[in-house]
């Protein structure tokens, strides 16, 4: 494993038309590809509108069109590509489904949102994942020759727990596509990578659609990219465009031995006892 490498998360404009999004996908996975990424990330339903309305209308097997356009991309330009999600049709039930794909176009593996979004505040919003989507069960890490990396899928980052087992897992980079909204976005969204990543001392990434306020669901956009110290290396506005940011594997090894906080946990003072 080499020590550097650049990433690009793509900040797509989603629309109705599903075509028109994966059209839109290419030209952008190709643009970052030509400018050195070999790591690239689209955002939570790429594919599709983001709502309960669309979610059973866009849905189609993990064989379906968008599959074999995600896998086109990443042959062609000999890139992973962490194909955000899209609404994927299993039998009766339906997942929100992250794919991945290596340099030669093979699908080598997939993760299955595990945390369904189900929030109410009232008088902002209100959703429920659940009406339509069913949950996940597997953890999804994946090895590169460039780094481990984790996937998570939007609601998935407010879950410490996973995050830490992708990092015992040895990954370096956990990557979140994800659709924030207007309400939760700007207060925790940026807040809630940063804790990841300093918590387990690793990368995070989060890719969220580009903001469309004509839809019914409004993405926060965002998307962005924080160092193992916790800092933001790269951020989006809310319009569709390309970030890049590079992945050093000895800056978070210095990080590590810095402030060695995994070798220092106390799991013999962790356990809640009732009285
Ligand atoms: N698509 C999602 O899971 C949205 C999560 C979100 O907005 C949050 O506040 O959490």
């Amino acid at each position: 494993m080499g020590s550097g490498f650049r990433i690009a998360l793509i900040q797509l404009a989603v629309g109705a038309n599903k075509i028109e999004n994966l059209t839109r996908a290419a030209k952008l996975v190709k643009e970052a590809a030509s400018k050195g990424a070999k790591l690239i990330s689209l955002p939570e339903c790429c594919n599709s509108p983001y709502g309960n309305d669309y979610f059973p209308q866009y849905a189609e097997p993990i064989t379906g069109e968008s599959i074999q356009a995600f896998s086109k991309m990443a042959a062609d330009n000999k890139i992973y590509l962490i194909a955000g999600s899209i609404p994927e049709k299993d039998g009766e039930k339906l997942f929100n489904t992250s794919t991945i794909f290596n340099p030669k176009g093979e699908m080598i593996n997939k993760y299955r949102k595990m945390h369904l979004f189900d929030i109410d505040i009232p008088g902002k919003i209100t959703f429920q994942e659940s009406k339509t989507l069913s949950p996940g069960n597997d953890i999804t890490v994946v090895e590169t020759p460039f780094c481990k990396f984790g996937v998570g899928i939007c609601y998935d980052l407010r879950f410490p727990e996973i995050a830490q087992i992708m990092a015992k897992k040895s990954c370096h980079l956990l990557i979140y596509p994800g659709a924030f909204n207007m309400t939760t976005g700007p207060a925790h969204w940026e807040l809630l990578a940063r804790m990841r990543a300093l918590d387990n001392q690793l990368y995070v990434a989060t890719v969220s659609p580009a903001r469309d306020n004509d839809a019914s669901y409004i993405a926060w956009g965002h998307s962005t990219l924080c160092s193992p110290w916790g800092e933001v290396k790269a951020v989006a506005g809310a319009d569709e465009t390309i970030i890049y940011g590079d992945i050093d594997l000895d800056y978070i090894n210095q990080i590590r031995n810095q402030i060695p906080i995994s070798k220092q946990r106390r799991h013999d003072i962790y356990e809640v006892k009732e009285k």
